[in-house]
Formats: C-alpha cells, sequence, structure tokens
C-alpha cells in the first residue's frame, strides 16, 4: 500500500512492490560498494604512500650510491695523485741530496737452479717503510737488511722496471747528463736488465726502451717547436782497452791501432765526456738506433764462464747525445743518456777462469776495484778520487763525480749458492746509494751553439 496527499491509501501493486524491494537492495548494494571503494581508496593511499616512500628510498640510495662512488674515484685519484707526488718529492730529495740513486733487481730462479730452491737466500720485508724498497740477504739463517730507491721482485716484469726509469730518461730531453748502469756477479741479470731478450717485445731492456720512449717524445715535442739532433756511439772497455763497437775496422782498439791518441778519454770545462776518433752516428727513430745495437752485439766481446752461458767479458758503454733547439723559445739544450752494461763481478775462484778468461777477469776486477775505490772516496769526501784508475772510471768521472742524474741498477741472483757474492753486490750497492754527487744541472742556454755537437 501506498500513502497519497489526503491520507488515503493506495493498493501496492506487486511490480510496485517488487521494484521498492529490488531499490532497496540496490541502495544496500550501493554502500557496500561505496564502502568497498572507499577501503580500496584507503589502501590504496596507503599502498601510494609506501611505494613513494619506497621510490624516495630508492633515490636517495642511488644518490648516495652514486656520491660514494665520486667520492672513491676521488679517493682514487688523490691515491694515484699522492703516489706520483711521493714518486717526485722522493726525486726532488735524492736531486737535492746530490745522491747517486740505486734500484736493486732480483731476478727469478732459473731452471737448472730448481732445487736450489728450498731455501730461501732472499726475502723481502712487508714493513710499510721497507715495502717495495728493503731486502734481505740471509746468510746463516740470519737476515741481513738493505734498503734501496726501488727494489725489484724476482716476479718484477721488464715494464715495471722502466716504468721507474722512464721520467730519468726523460730528463736526458730537457738537458740533463743521465747515466744508467748495472752492476752485478755474472748472471745476475744485467744484460737482461738493460737489453732484455733480442726478438721478444715484452722482454725488452732498458736500452730500447729508452730509446722508443726518447724518439717518441721527440715527436710530441716537435708540436711545441723543439727540433732534436740524436748521435750515437758505442764502446766496450775490454781488459782496460777501449773498443769502438760501430767502427767498421773490425780490430779498433788502443791496443791494435799502436797510436796512443786513438780512443783517448777528455773531459771538458762542461763535464761532456770526448773518446778521440770513436763513430759517432746521426740517427733518427729508434729502428736505426736498433740496428746499430745489433751491429754492436755481433761486435762484442763475449765468453762462456761456469756461471754464464754467455758471459760479457766487458763493459758496455751505450750513449746518445742530443741536441734541442727551439727557434720560437730561444732555446737550446743539450743532454746525454749514458746506458751502461757492467761486466760480471764474479771471483776468480767462482769464474772458473784459465787463461785468456783469467786475464779477462783479472781485468774486469780490476777495473770493478777501480770502481769501488773510486765510490769509497767520494762517499768519504776524500779530496783525491782516483778516477784515472781504469778506464771505466776516467770514463764514467762526469756521472759519477760531477753533475749528473746517476742510477745503478745493482742486479742479485736469488739462488743461496750466490749468497756471499750477493752480500758483496748489495754492500757495494748501499755505499754507491750514500755517495753524493754534485746536484744535477741541465744544459741550457739561450744563444745558439754549433748546431753539431762537438764530442768526439
Ligand atoms: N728478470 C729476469 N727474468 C727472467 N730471466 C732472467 C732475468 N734476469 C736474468 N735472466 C736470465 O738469467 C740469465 C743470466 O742473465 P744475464 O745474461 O742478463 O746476466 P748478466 O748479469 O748480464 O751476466 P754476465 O755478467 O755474465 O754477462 C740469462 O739466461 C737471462 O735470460
Amino acid at each position: 500500500m501506498v500513502g497519497t496527499a489526503n491520507g488515503s491509501r493506495t493498493p501496492v501493486t506487486p511490480r510496485q512492490a517488487f521494484s521498492i524491494a529490488t531499490c532497496a537492495l540496490q541502495t544496500d548494494t550501493i554502500i557496500r560498494l561505496q564502502d568497498q571503494l572507499a577501503t580500496a581508496e584507503k589502501k590504496l593511499e596507503i599502498s601510494d604512500l609506501s611505494s613513494v616512500e619506497t621510490r624516495t628510498g630508492y633515490e636517495e640510495q642511488k644518490k648516495l650510491n652514486a656520491e660514494l662512488q665520486i667520492r672513491l674515484a676521488e679517493a682514487e685519484a688523490k691515491v694515484i695523485d699522492g703516489e706520483v707526488l711521493r714518486k717526485k718529492l722522493h726525486n726532488t730529495i735524492q736531486e737535492l741530496k746530490g745522491n747517486i740513486r740505486v734500484f736493486c733487481r732480483v731476478r727469478p730462479l732459473l731452471s737448472d737452479e730448481g732445487a736450489e730452491s728450498e731455501t730461501k737466500s732472499i726475502t723481502f720485508p712487508t714493513t710499510t717503510e721497507a715495502l717495495g724498497r728493503g731486502i734481505e740477504v740471509v746468510q746463516h739463517g740470519q737476515p741481513i737488511p738493505f734498503m734501496f730507491d726501488k727494489v725489484f721482485m724476482p716476479q718484477s716484469s721488464q715494464e715495471e722496471v722502466f716504468t721507474e726509469v722512464s721520467q730519468l730518461v726523460q730528463s736526458a730531453l730537457d738537458g740533463y747528463k743521465v747515466c744508467i748502469f748495472a752492476y752485478g756477479q755474472t748472471g745476475s741479470g744485467k744484460t737482461h736488465t738493460m737489453m732484455g731478450t733480442p726478438g721478444s717485445y715484452d722482454d725488452k731492456g732498458l736500452i730500447p726502451r729508452s730509446l722508443e720512449q726518447i724518439f717518441e717524445a721527440r715527436q710530441k715535442l716537435k708540436e711545441q717547436g723543439w727540433k732534436y739532433e740524436m748521435q750515437v756511439s758505442m764502446l766496450e772497455i775490454y781488459n782496460e782497452t777501449i773498443r769502438d763497437l760501430l767502427s767498421s775496422n773490425k780490430s779498433s782498439s788502443t791496443e791494435s791501432s799502436g797510436n796512443k791518441q786513438q780512443y783517448a778519454i777528455k773531459h771538458d770545462a762542461n763535464g761532456n765526456t770526448h773518446v778521440s776518433d770513436l763513430t759517432i752516428v746521426d740517427v733518427r727513430s729508434s729502428k736505426e738506433v736498433s740496428f746499430l745495437l745489433n751491429r754492436a752485439a755481433q761486435s762484442r766481446s763475449v765468453g762462456r764462464t761456469q756461471m754464464n752461458e754467455q758471459s760479457s767479458r766487458s763493459h758496455f758503454v751505450f750513449t746518445l747525445r742530443i741536441s734541442g733547439v727551439n727557434e720560437t723559445m730561444e732555446q737550446q739544450v743539450q743532454g746525454i743518456l749514458n746506458l751502461i752494461d757492467l761486466a760480471g763481478s764474479e771471483r776468480l775462484s767462482k769464474s772458473g777462469s784459465t787463461g785468456d778468461r783469467l786475464r779477462e777477469t783479472q781485468a774486469i776486477n780490476k777495473s770493478l776495484s777501480s770502481l769501488s775505490d773510486v765510490i769509497f772516496a767520494l762517499a768519504k769526501k776524500e779530496e783525491h778520487i782516483p778516477f784515472r784508475n781504469s778506464k771505466l772510471t776516467y770514463l764514467l768521472q762526469p756521472c759519477l763525480g760531477g753533475d749528473s742524474k746517476t742510477l745503478m741498477v745493482v742486479n742479485v741472483s736469488p739462488a743461496p749458492s750466490s749468497v756471499n757474492e750477493s752480500l758483496c753486490s748489495l754492500r757495494f750497492a748501499a755505499r754507491v746509494n750514500a755517495c753524493e754527487i754534485s746536484i744535477p744541472r741541465r744544459q741550457t742556454s739561450m744563444r745558439y751553439l754549433e748546431p753539431r755537437l762537438s764530442y768526439g
């Protein structure tokens, strides 16, 4: 039934009753759905909130991560810069002190020394102070410590060794006299360090690497207006006699010529060394120098000793004279790079030498002992330094007593049977390290000198 305006009631038809019921049901459904919608909206709001929070958190983490990456890169760069600075400062201190720098290199045990490897005769301390600079020779179970500017372990590559000397080599282009020499007993790795293995790219030694660097740098410096001229000479001192390794005359030496003036060593007021009649070749590329090195290697005096199959029986002296002119800057520089592979410092008893070999060994020992006399006299700051006692020391006079940048690489064998020889070499090297020479001086001028160098 349905009420009217006048209060009368109109009976409700079944259709109407059905509609009313349906309507009430739909109203309920709507209310329920509205409730569900409200709940869902609330949930959505909450999950939106948490997703915003998650995203914010993620963004923050991402930012933090990026910041940390930048800080890590900065810290790494600082470490590298710090290492570069440390090296630079170390070099500056060494230069200011005027000391001869010494690097020590221990070669790996060779295959025929394998059986000896049980007992370690060389160890490397790992304390912060000694890391990379310390070495100990173990004699009768007792470690005897030494410290040098740098110590290379047996696994050090030729490249690692060169990296440490490249700055020194570079300074020859800046007008410094640079002298690097390898010292050590026979078979300790001097020739390997200086020349490396012929034909092997990775095993190239300091000499070929230095030349490559110099010629590459020359090319770069061209862009800054520098023009360089380079000249090479190579000699060996064999039995106290100078032999010109680039001479076309096979028997060229002071002995064979009978002419006393040939290959006479003279030093001028600037500390430049002249060897009369020595062949000097103009070179324009490292390839040209390699060719000359091969030629020289064939002329060298080598022999077999009990201690090395192919032993250098002479001191090998490679000299690169560098003359640079920059017309725009009106500057001129003259640098010299001396790279020296000394003969082995073995004892007579160990070398197993007889006859000619014995005479060679005696001559080698005489010149090396003259070298140590000079070093000791320099270390003690004696008034008289016996440079003239041997050809080697007289030739090296400007490097040892002058103003050049000098580096000695002392090579050491790790074989226990070489302990005594290693000790001798390291004791000598420690003396060399303490030796003060003059502060290195650049040979540079604003005036033009003669375009060709006046050596030889
Ligand atoms: N760092 C090294 N890595 C691998 N092998 C090496 C290394 N140093 C030296 N050798 C090897 O040790 C042997 C002796 O080395 P090397 O001939 O260079 O000695 P040396 O000191 O020049 O001897 P000598 O005074 O008799 O001429 C060679 O067979 C050489 O290849």
